[in-house]
């Protein structure tokens, strides 16, 4: 398809989109009494106007039913996460068995690391990407601490190449393999936060098992934005965030995947309590621990019901929409971004550098866009111009058009926004 970079276009296009009544089911802040162009939804997801209802279910119940509620709510709270099951398993391609919901995300990769990441004699060493999420780095160098290892032995960062914006598959592989029987645990972002990078993780999980060590992904920017089939691919563990991609609500709870094949593996370590504990006889107060077979095993505490309550608000909306339709709007809403950035990059005589992949196969939902030239004084004007965006150290701003509730007319508002702010300086 031809794009043009004209409103009556970018409106033909909304009237085509399948999705785009979706948009009145969020809100949006407003600047100057408009609704907000927001492409921040890989940081925090729009509120769903659904979600109100799901918690006041759980005050009310709590109001009227106080401690009976665990058990006689309409939804009881005692097994809330069972509710996540069908749905959440559908979005990250599981067995409804392999998922659950707890804690936040760093916080279960911490005890995900506990179960998969076991250093024995020369096999301690964790492959990561360059330039992580800074809160998985400072996982990592804890964990290796914690296993009296020194971080600048025991983890490996594949790194980019000289003037290189990505990570190369086959430097990710030559690393696995160079590792090698020293290898204990690979651990990436599905997705890369600033460059909004996709990791073929079929193919490097593969890799990484083929030389003995688990391999772990932190789907943080993955969950609800791109194909995953972690059940498929053979992924021995996985956790997210639901506050980006999948709308739940600020630091709202995190989901957790282990595949089925550790479910009832004797040997495992992991951070036991009580609410993962066999569920027939969770409340018998019985001394030894029995698992629950399948993710749900890993569970310590008993449920935040009022974080999950919004969280399950937003998996039901994405079981309604599919993520088929979703990824599809998403490839299309993407390249039109892309194909405004490049228009406008011309009309102003800019220097714009895309740094996320060009190749639809490697980005999803992100363009992180290097204003070569620009500062800070772009970005606040495109705030103040009603353009959420947010601003990377040291010139980059990330766009993601989030394909449940962006327009195609955003994106051509984006650009005009975008050009008066570069012309008018
Ligand atoms: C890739 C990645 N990992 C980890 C985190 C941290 O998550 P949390 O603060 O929920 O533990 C984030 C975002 O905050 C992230 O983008
Ligand atoms: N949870 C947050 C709380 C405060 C500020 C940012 C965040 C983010 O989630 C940042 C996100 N991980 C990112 O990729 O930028």
């Amino acid at each position: 398809m031809t794009f043009q970079n004209t409103r009556e276009f970018a409106r033909e296009l909304d009237s085509k989109d399948t999705l785009n009544h979706y948009q009145e089911q969020f809100i949006f802040p407003k600047v100057n009494d408009k609704r907000v162009i927001y492409f921040t939804g890989n940081s925090l997801g729009l509120q769903p106007k659904r979600t109100k209802a799901y918690i006041d279910e759980i005050m009310n119940d709590w109001a009227e039913l106080a401690v009976e509620g665990h058990f006689y709510a309409e939804k009881p709270w005692w097994d809330y996460q069972e509710r996540f099951a069908e749905p959440l398993s559908k979005i990250v391609g599981a067995l409804p068995s392999e998922v659950t919901v707890m804690n936040t995300l760093t916080v279960n990769l911490h005890l995900l690391m506990v179960s998969f990441y076991q250093p024995k004699g020369k096999r301690y060493k964790i492959i990561c990407e360059e330039k992580a999420f800074p809160s998985d780095q400072y996982m990592f160098q804890s964990q290796v601490h914690f296993h009296g290892y020194k971080p600048e032995d025991a983890i490996v960062e594949i790194k980019r190449r000289e003037g290189e914006h990505n990570i190369r598959l086959e430097d990710v592989l030559a690393k696995i393999e160079e590792v090698g029987d020293e290898l204990a645990l690979v651990l990436i972002g599905g997705v890369n936060y600033y460059t909004g990078q996709v990791f073929d993780i079929k193919t490097i999980t593969a890799a990484g098992q083929k030389a003995g060590a688990k391999v772990g992904w932190d789907l943080a920017h993955a969950a609800g934005n791109i194909k995953l089939e972690l059940h498929d691919w053979n992924v021995d563990f996985a956790a997210w965030c639901s506050y980006k991609y999948m709308n739940s609500g600020p630091g709202n709870a995190s989901g957790v995947f282990v595949h089925e094949r550790h479910h009832n593996d004797p040997d495992l370590p992991r951070f036991a309590g009580w609410w993962g504990h066999n569920k027939e006889r969770r409340f018998k107060m019985e001394p030894n621990f029995d698992p629950v077979h399948g993710a749900g095993g890993w569970q310590i505490s008993n449920l935040p019901v009022l974080s999950l309550a919004p969280y399950l608000a937003s998996v039901e909306m994405f079981a309604e929409v599919g993520m088929d339709a979703l990824i599809k709007k998403r490839d299309h809403i993407t390249s039109y971004l892309e194909f405004i950035l490049h228009e406008i990059d011309k009309e102003v005589a800019g220097n714009f550098e895309i740094i996320t992949p060009s190749n639809p196969e490697e980005r999803a939902s992100q363009l992180s866009v290097f204003l070569h030239g620009e500062g800070r004084s772009l970005f606040d004007y495109l705030m103040k111009n009603g353009v959420i965006t947010d601003w990377r150290e040291p010139n980059v701003i990330r766009l993601a058009p989030v394909p449940l509730y962006c327009s195609y007319e955003d994106m051509y508002d984006f650009g005009q926004i975008l050009k008066k702010g570069i012309l008018g300086k």
